[in-house]
């Protein structure tokens, strides 16, 4: 399986509607190259223009999903198109992920579960998720995940009971965070024996430097590709069979030990 993760810039001088076609055509690029593609989190906005959010929400069939699914099909690829901020005509908004078949049809909509910012920004601006999302694809199983997310082994276990071999996290990490981000992203790979595809965001947002360094992580925690700071298309070949095959040669996943007893005593 070849994926490509396109590592967009996401810069204050691009409206969003320029980046939304800029990313279908990088998408079409992909064709005969990639199996899968994959965009970073909450790319039209980007993660940190909080006051971007509400003016630039839109209905989960708005623009990004009408370009998106086309570009997909255009390209016969499956397509993780990142997030948007989608407005529920009934709810808050949320930050969801898209990803659409190579017909071009949506295959999975995810809300991110975990919200950033404590008590600002995407923390009270959005709701919360409470769905796990997977993805059934020939070779594979997606399990997806957005940025702060990626803090949250549970989640990821989660994923992981539900089939997942192949994790995605599209993110918009911040540079200054930049260890955690690889040193999850790995973390994340060795203790579910996955593939993790961590597609961040390069450029620099309201004020807030992008890590970029999207990262595809084996399951044995090696990296397999490595991006650097700038805008940048990662493609990389790997073998979805390694997880079945790593499980069985080391097979710490069957030595989990659930419902402990609470502790006793004072
Ligand atoms: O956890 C972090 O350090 C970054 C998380 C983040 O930026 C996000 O979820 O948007």
């Amino acid at each position: 399986m070849r994926a490509s993760l396109i590592q967009i810039a996401v810069d204050e001088g691009e409206s969003a509607e320029a980046r939304r076609r800029r990313a279908a055509s990088l998408v079409r690029q992909q064709a005969g190259a990639a199996d899968l593609v994959v965009l970073p989190e909450l790319w039209t906005t980007g993660a940190f223009a909080y006051e971007a959010f509400a003016a630039e929400a839109e209905p989960l069939e708005g623009p990004t999903y009408e370009l998106m699914a086309k570009a997909a099909s255009d390209a016969g690829v499956w397509l993780h198109a990142g997030s948007i901020p989608e407005r529920d005509p009934e709810g808050p908004l949320y930050n969801t992920s898209l990803v659409f078949s190579p017909s071009g049809d949506l295959a999975a909509a995810y809300r991110k579960i975990h919200r950033f910012g404590f008590d600002q920004g995407e923390a009270v601006l959005m709701g919360a998720g409470r769905e796990l999302v997977t993805v059934r694809l020939p070779g594979t199983t997606l399990g997806v995940a957005t940025c702060y997310d990626l803090r949250f082994p549970e989640l990821f276990r989660g994923l992981v009971a539900h089939g997942a071999e192949t994790l995605i996290v599209a993110a918009g990490w911040p540079e200054r965070r930049r260890a955690h981000w690889t040193l999850l992203a790995r973390a994340r790979a060795v203790e579910n024996q996955a593939f993790v595809l961590a597609c961040g965001t390069a450029g620099t947002h309201a004020g807030v430097a992008q890590a970029g360094h999207s990262v595809v992580v084996d399951p044995w925690g090696e990296v397999l590709a490595e991006a650097g700071s700038g805008e940048q298309v990662l493609t990389v070949e790997f073998d979805p069979a390694r997880v079945a095959a790593t499980r069985d040669q080391f097979p710490a996943l069957k030595d989990r030990v659930l419902g402990l007893e609470p502790p006793t005593g004072a």
